[in-house]
């Protein structure tokens, strides 16, 4: 064991023994996230043995409310969505079979800031307005304690836009920046092959509920990623069920009829249980099919080193 103390408090460097030998950090905004867009991953590696730890960054307190019996609970009213959507992420976890899954700098630190513009950007805990050094510290402590192998978050754009998504970004990277020898070997980040959202639309096209209504061409949407920059496709068909109960979870976010369950229910496990990444810090390990990409996150890293 290689120790050395840090503000007075010595820190076993070594990840504790009784961790698996892999471990695998995702930073996330809100709580409906990591299902949406990472659920078929977690469940995959929760069920072969590694150590999954979901760090979400706000309590999703802005969000609608598709439950009309819980309607009153929206920030204008009661201010009770962050509270309940706490719980629904609680169970999402448990359907996903993650059992470590913690709220950055603890529930009710950072605020969900809205979508980009809106006055609620500048609420005083809004996650938009955080300092990142700060909201990073709160991530490096997780590193320092776990000593992931391997981070998953967004691109510099959120994926989407959204503000929340973006700070996740930042906030992530920048941690990575700081922890040093304790960060993670290999950073991916959450993306969808266009090859992928072309076959999404025209499966779509006569779906009644359909997310591409109106977009004539993929590359008119605020994300994808032409095939050739893609490094990893997780496979997690064997999960999708997983995924589409820990959906059902969040109920408030994802309604009965969302186009969601539609990918689900029409074209099973390739849509729901697929997800892509791209790399960004480490080596790509060895790969499948034209672009070589990775079909495990934990490809050539050395498992014995850390
Ligand atoms: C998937 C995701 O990031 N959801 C966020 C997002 O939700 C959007 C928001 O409610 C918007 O008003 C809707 O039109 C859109 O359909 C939703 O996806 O932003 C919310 C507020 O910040 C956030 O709570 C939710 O988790
Ligand atoms: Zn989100």
């Amino acid at each position: 064991m290689v120790a050395r103390t840090v503000s007075a408090v010595t820190l076993d460097r070594t990840a504790p023994d009784s961790l698996p030998a892999r471990r695998l950090l995702l930073v996330h905004a809100h709580p409906d996230d990591e299902v949406i867009g990472t659920g078929a991953t977690m469940a995959h590696y929760a069920s072969t043995g590694a150590h999954v730890t979901l760090v979400t960054c706000t309590l999703g307190e802005e969000g609608e409310i598709h439950v009309p019996a819980l309607s009153r609970l929206a920030a204008a009213e009661a201010d009770q969505l962050g509270g309940y959507r706490l719980v629904e992420w609680e169970r999402a976890c448990a359907a996903l079979g993650v059992t470590d899954h913690r709220m950055l700098g603890g529930p009710g630190r950072y605020r969900d800031s809205g979508m980009m513009g809106l006055p609620t950007n500048e609420h005083p805990r809004a996650f938009w307005g955080a300092d990142l050094d700060e909201a990073a510290g709160h991530l490096v402590e997780i590193m320092r304690e776990l000593r992931p192998q391997v981070m998953i978050t967004y691109d510099e754009n959120g994926f989407y836009g959204h503000p929340d998504h973006i700070q996740a970004h930042r906030v992530a990277m920048r941690a990575a920046e700081l922890a040093g020898p304790d960060a993670p070997e290999k950073i991916y980040w959450t993306a969808m092959p266009l090859s992928v959202l072309r076959d999404g639309m025209a499966a779509f096209r006569e779906s009644e509920h359909n997310p591409f209504a109106g977009v004539e061409r993929v590359e008119d949407l605020p994300f994808g990623t032409p095939d050739e920059q893609i490094a990893a496709r997780i496979d997690g068909t064997d999960h999708y069920a997983k995924k589409t109960a820990a959906m059902r979870a969040h109920a408030t976010q994802i309604p009965d009829n969302s186009w969601l369950y539609g990918m689900a229910g029409d074209f099973g496990g390739e849509f729901m249980g697929v997800e892509y990444y791209t790399l960004v810090k480490g080596e790509r390990g060895p790969g499948e099919g034209p672009h070589k990409w990775e079909s495990d996150l934990f490809a050539g890293l050395d498992l014995d080193g850390r």
